[in-house]
């Protein structure tokens, strides 16, 4: 440093880093928070791929004047004294892997939409000499409105800089030992807990428009093989749906809310977990483990569990830290 020009702006010692990134979520469960990040969320084209001159006038017109009312007191039902669960998770995550890899590297945590945001996050790592940058979208499964959207915004940020850092993606892990074993263990830790065994099993991933499955994006087929995976890990049947429909347009089937009403009416005892979402958040909380037992319930079910994502916890961070190790290989 001493060797800089007076006149030089200081350079930091160079380190590496790790961005793990997540969707986002309001900074309060109320409806002016849901309808500042449903507007940002909702306007990514990677999300509603309808053009904008036809769709602004749909969201501001209609969905931001009617959701965010709704949406909001689905987030109090889960909303925690820490903040939302999705936020309060991801930073857990972030701070465990810096424990675990020490103050060599820096891992820091982003989401796609709200805060704390990635091209805020990004300056603040390359500020504390990030030079290589490995981003992990925390997504298993690869989907153009989740991985591609969290690449699209880091490269768009790269753009604005004039030094950029040297950077790499965790890729999907969909099918990756280290998580299909981390889904095993943590499913068999929560079916221990139960005082039933339950006849069925399903997966509840988060559902696509159908369309984009014809289009080529693999999400469908890779939430397909990790049930696959899994249920030859479990050694039993693992079944599938897909939940969070949005809109009028088809989406990928079958539904979670209709199959967990037939589970309901045929007397079965059901099990259900979210492995497409690293972390618990409004759609696992309040849509599965609140609202899809009331379905269930009133359509006569009676036995029913909701097992938790992988979250901070041992299997989920130690997969993580595996990922991470492989992909950073030659940058430590
Ligand atoms: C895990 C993968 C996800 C995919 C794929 C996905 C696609 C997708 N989502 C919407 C619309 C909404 N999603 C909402 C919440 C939400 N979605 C994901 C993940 C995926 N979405 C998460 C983790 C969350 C929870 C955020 C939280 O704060 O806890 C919402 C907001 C809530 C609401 O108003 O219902 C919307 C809207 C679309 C349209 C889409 C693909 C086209
Ligand atoms: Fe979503
Ligand atoms: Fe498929």
């Amino acid at each position: 440093m001493s060797s800089l020009p007076p006149s030089h702006s200081p350079v930091a010692a160079p380190r590496v880093g790790v961005l793990l990134v997540n969707l986002g979520t309001p900074d309060a469960p109320d409806a002016p928070s849901v309808r500042k990040y449903l507007a940002e969320f909702l306007s990514d084209r990677r999300v509603v791929e309808i053009p904008p001159i036809l769709w602004q006038p749909i969201l501001r017109g209609i969905i931001l004047t009617t959701r965010p009312k709704k949406s909001a007191h689905a987030y109090q039902q889960v909303w925690t004294d820490a903040g939302s669960p999705l936020a309060v998770i991801t930073r857990a995550q972030a701070d465990t892997l810096q424990a675990t890899f020490g103050d060599d590297m820096m891992v820091a945590h982003a989401m796609r939409y709200g805060e704390p945001a990635i091209g805020k996050t990004l300056d603040t790592m390359i500020a504390a000499g990030c030079r290589r940058i490995l981003v992990a979208p925390l997504y298993p499964q690869y989907c153009g409105a989740t991985t591609a959207t969290v690449v699209d915004a880091v490269n768009a940020h790269l753009a604005t800089l004039r030094w950029q850092p040297a950077l790499r993606f965790v890729p999907p892990y969909h099918d990756d030992a280290a998580y299909i074993g981390a889904l095993k263990t943590s499913i068999e830790a929560g079916l221990a807990t139960l005082d039933f065994v339950p006849d069925v099993l399903l997966a509840s991933f988060h559902g696509m428009p159908e369309r984009t499955l014809h289009l080529g994006d693999p999400y469908h087929c890779q939430c397909r093989k990790t049930a696959r995976l899994l249920s030859e890990a479990l050694g039993r049947p693992v079944d599938v749906a897909f939940q969070s429909r949005f809109g009028r347009a088809k989406w990928l089937e079958p539904a979670t809310d209709a199959v967990l009403t037939d589970l309901g009416k045929a007397g079965q005892s059901v099990a259900i977990f979210a492995p497409g979402f690293a972390a618990d958040c409004l759609e696992t909380l309040e849509e599965l483990a609140i609202r899809g037992k009331e379905q269930f319930t009133i359509a006569g079910g009676t036995q029913f569990a909701y097992l938790p994502c992988l979250n901070d916890g041992a299997p989920g961070q130690k997969m993580l830290e595996t990922l991470i190790r492989r992909e950073l290989a030659g940058w430590l």
